[in-house]
């Protein structure tokens, strides 16, 4: 994995252009992602040790928005059932491209690693094959509001039974005094990570125009609606949360 530092947003910009998954960010996203999301490194581990245990065999397993393969990575750490698939999807060239270097080199150094496809392309037009676990970690945040339910639906309707949809997702709050407290303290987060305030305050507006976070209850209501049953919140870490929904 690459080790250069995050220092897009170190120098003044002037006018902050809207935040995308371009060469810069690839060169740099192991880095930002780790002192961005608190609780990355968890979620993204354990994601693998969840998706063992929903996992089924001769399934697709999918990683939706899969950036660098973190999570693919991850679930061909831990699962093991037979006749399973990683299907990674993103729809960003630089990104794919990457990921596929750096799943080469997880081939190259493990046996017996589940099979794996790097898609380049749009979760949003994806024909689904029948699934056991699908990832979306911090994927849907940057799907537009108004395709979110129907992007839910499609993938209720890949699950198994005995399957889940595991996702996460920054948090906004409806009351604002906790929306106000966490957002302090991810800034917070953010600066004991070594961002300065200038970094912090262009990044803020690189994303407000691309990732429009829902809150909680948002998204246990839409995944209801998507036809989930269950909607079991397991990880949260200030303003970023990861949640199982069961078929
Ligand atoms: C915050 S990153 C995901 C991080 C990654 N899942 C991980 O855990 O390291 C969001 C990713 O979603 C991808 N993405 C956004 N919209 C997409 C879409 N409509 N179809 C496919 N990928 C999309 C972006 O290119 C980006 O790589
Ligand atoms: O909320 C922020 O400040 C972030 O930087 C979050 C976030 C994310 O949640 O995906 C935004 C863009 C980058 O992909 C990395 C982190």
């Amino acid at each position: 994995m690459s080790k250069e530092p995050d220092r897009l947003f170190a120098q003044p910009l002037g006018q902050v252009p809207d935040f995308a998954f371009n060469e810069d960010v690839v060169r740099v996203f192991p880095d930002m992602i780790k002192r961005s999301v608190p609780g990355y490194p968890t979620i993204v581990e354990n994601l693998g040790v969840l998706a063992a245990q929903f996992a089924q065999p001769n399934t697709a397993l999918y990683d939706l928005g899969s950036s660098l393969g973190a999570v693919t990575q991850a679930l061909r750490r831990h699962v093991r059932s037979d006749g399973c698939r990683v299907i990674a999807v993103d729809n960003s060239a630089a990104m794919v491209e990457r990921c596929r270097q750096y799943l080469t080199a997880q081939d190259s150094m493990f046996q017996e690693l589940l099979p794996v496809d790097v898609i380049e392309g749009d979760i949003l037009a994806l024909e689904f094959q029948p699934a056991s676990v699908v990832a979306l970690n911090f994927t849907l945040q940057f799907i537009a509001p108004e395709q979110r339910l129907a992007l839910l639906g499609r993938i209720r309707q890949s699950l198994r039974p005995g399957g889940a949809l595991i996702l996460s997702e920054k948090l906004r709050f409806n009351d604002t005094e906790e929306h106000g407290l966490l957002t302090d303290l991810h800034v917070a987060f953010k600066r004991a990570n070594g961002y300065s305030e200038l970094e912090i305050a262009q990044k803020r507006s690189a994303i407000e125009n691309v990732m429009k976070p829902d809150s909680l209850e948002e998204h246990r209501e839409r995944l209801l609606e998507a036809g989930f049953s269950k909607v079991v919140p397991w990880f949260q870490c200030l303003n970023f949360a990861s949640l199982i929904a069961l078929p």
